[in-house]
């Protein structure tokens, strides 16, 4: 796709839709694109043309301002399961931090009326993604204000922790003054290792430097150049667990994190090992916690997080007296809310707006300079996939699509993820029921069979110069839609 002079002049990229911006007031229910489960797909607006967002938990009143000045904003607290798969299809957004389960039910409850789900923070693991992306439904987070909250919360567990703060606090509270019971460990000088050295684990590792401590830590992603920035050695997963006095968690519970500290973990730390854990629950196996808690090999635990939240209330791990606990607070300062709101409510905005969010979970992130670059196509790309569907096979039945884009830029360094959707969306639109979006399009191609190839072609001459083409030789039939820059084959 070539970048001609006149894409290069044009306005800010916001407007360019991931979907079809809501209409301006008015309307009462307003047809958009078709949706997969063959009800029409509606933006219902109240009388007032606003769209309406559900808050289903606590949220700064910053974002709820925000919120408020573009919809109808309904805030409803503590819904259970059934009530929230009840209240969703009279929603376009939902807001939620970690204590509501986004489940497929939720989507498929919408019946195709919400359109962005908005994380209030950071993990995403209480959202079913996959639900999310085939129910075309945008998932945004809010990534990077509670980064602070969280790694000052990692530093109180660990320090209170070493101390024996919260023990003697009861201990003072229930009468008793016992100087000699609670004799805490230095910090100074200690081997900490920061499992998980994204965001909040690079500012634990700043933190922590300044206590005295020598901090490594454990990330496969990390880049080189971030843990030297900070002065951090990063080492492998099990010099980690045999070298470090103390082990502060903060990688995302995913399938690979789970239960990442077990029964065999916990065998190779050393004896007498002190965890913080203000990531999640899940990334520890409690029941094995517990075992090496009694064995001794952990000395001290320190857990915001938790497999069940709230835990039982007979939980013996919370009830061990080297455990302290807090209820999920890592995020919880008036700053981090005030931010994480504001971040919130302005991702689900700038989405129920039509506008490419830059926080998308489920969605390529385009950037705004390649999303200019892009603009001018980005319509093309729609109308060549619907006059493919009609010239090419009649109607139906396209299975393969070959797609070729003549850039001035290097084939590895141009994101075509855009324009295939709109393609996708061109093909599969017109012929089914099915909505097609930037979320969902890579997905519902690979649902109907359809194999879309794509092939870059580098321009050394000006992008305004029409290119030649010879017909694709793996497609069964092919058609030349335009002789400029971009060409449909299909089959
Ligand atoms: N307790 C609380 O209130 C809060 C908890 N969190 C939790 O902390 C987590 C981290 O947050 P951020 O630092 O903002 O995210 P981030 O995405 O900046 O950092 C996560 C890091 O974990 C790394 N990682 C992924 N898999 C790993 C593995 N197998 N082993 C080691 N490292 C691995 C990633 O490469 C990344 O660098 C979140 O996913 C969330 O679950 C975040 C904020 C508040
Ligand atoms: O941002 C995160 O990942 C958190 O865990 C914070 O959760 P919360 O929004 O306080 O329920």
């Amino acid at each position: 796709m070539a970048a001609s002079a006149s894409s290069r002049l044009l306005s800010s990229p916001s407007s360019l839709s991931w979907k079809s911006p809501l209409p301006p007031a008015f309307g009462v229910a307003v047809a958009l694109p078709r949706s997969k489960r063959t009800v029409p797909r509606f933006v219902v607006l109240a009388m007032d043309g606003k769209p309406t967002v559900l808050v289903a938990e606590k949220l700064g009143e910053a974002g709820l301002n925000l919120l408020k000045e573009f919809a109808n904003v309904d805030c409803s607290y503590n819904l259970s399961p059934e009530e929230l798969c009840t209240k969703i299809s009279l929603c376009d957004a939902l807001i939620v931090r970690s204590g509501t389960k986004v489940s497929r039910e939720v989507f498929e409850s919408s019946s195709g009326r919400l359109k962005v789900v908005g994380r209030a923070g950071v993990g995403i693991d209480n959202v079913d993604l996959s639900a999310a992306t085939e129910h075309g439904c945008l998932v945004v987070n809010a990534p990077t204000a509670n980064t602070v909250a969280a790694a000052e919360h990692g530093i109180a567990l660990l320090t209170a922790m070493a101390r024996k703060v919260a023990q003697a606090d009861a201990s003072m509270k229930s009468g008793k003054w016992q100087r000699n019971k609670y004799v805490g460990v230095s910090l100074v000088g200690k081997t900490l290792a920061v499992m998980g050295f994204g965001k909040v684990g690079s500012e634990v590792a700043r933190r922590a430097k300044g206590l005295g401590m020598h901090v490594i830590a454990h990330d496969p992603y990390a880049p080189a150049d971030r843990a030297r920035a900070v002065g951090v050695e990063l080492v492998s997963f099990d010099e980690a667990l045999a070298t470090a006095d103390f082990i502060s968690l903060h990688m995302p519970l995913t399938p690979a994190t789970s239960k990442i500290l077990n029964d065999e973990t916990f065998a190779k730390m050393k004896k007498g090992v002190h965890i913080v854990n203000v990531a999640r629950g899940g990334v520890i196996d409690e029941a094995a916690l517990l075992k090496a808690l009694d064995a001794g090999i952990v000395a001290q635990a320190a857990l915001d997080v938790f497999t069940v939240e709230p835990p039982p209330k007979d939980s013996k791990l919370i009830q061990h007296e080297n455990v302290i606990a807090t209820p999920h607070l890592g995020a919880s300062t008036m700053e981090a809310q005030e931010g994480v709101a504001i971040e919130i409510a302005e991702a689900v905005v700038g989405a129920l707006k039509g506008e490419l969010a830059s926080t998308a979970v489920n969605a390529p992130m385009v950037p705004a300079e390649v999303l200019t670059e892009l603009k001018p196509f980005v319509q093309v790309a729609e109308k060549l996939g619907r006059l493919a569907v009609q010239l090419v096979a009649g109607g139906s039945g396209v299975k393969s699509i070959k797609v070729t884009y003549a850039s001035a830029r290097a084939p590895e360094d141009l994101d075509t993820r855009l324009l295939r959707a709109m393609i996708t969306k061109g093909l599969i639109e017109p012929i089914s029921s099915v909505f097609v979006n930037l979320v969902n399009a890579d997905f519902t191609a690979k649902q109907r069979g359809l194999q879309i190839i794509e092939e870059r072609i580098t321009l050394d001459s000006s992008p305004e110069s029409p290119l030649e083409f010879s017909p694709g030789s793996d497609c069964q039939r092919g058609i030349k839609i335009c002789q400029c820059h971009f060409r449909v084959w299909g089959g």
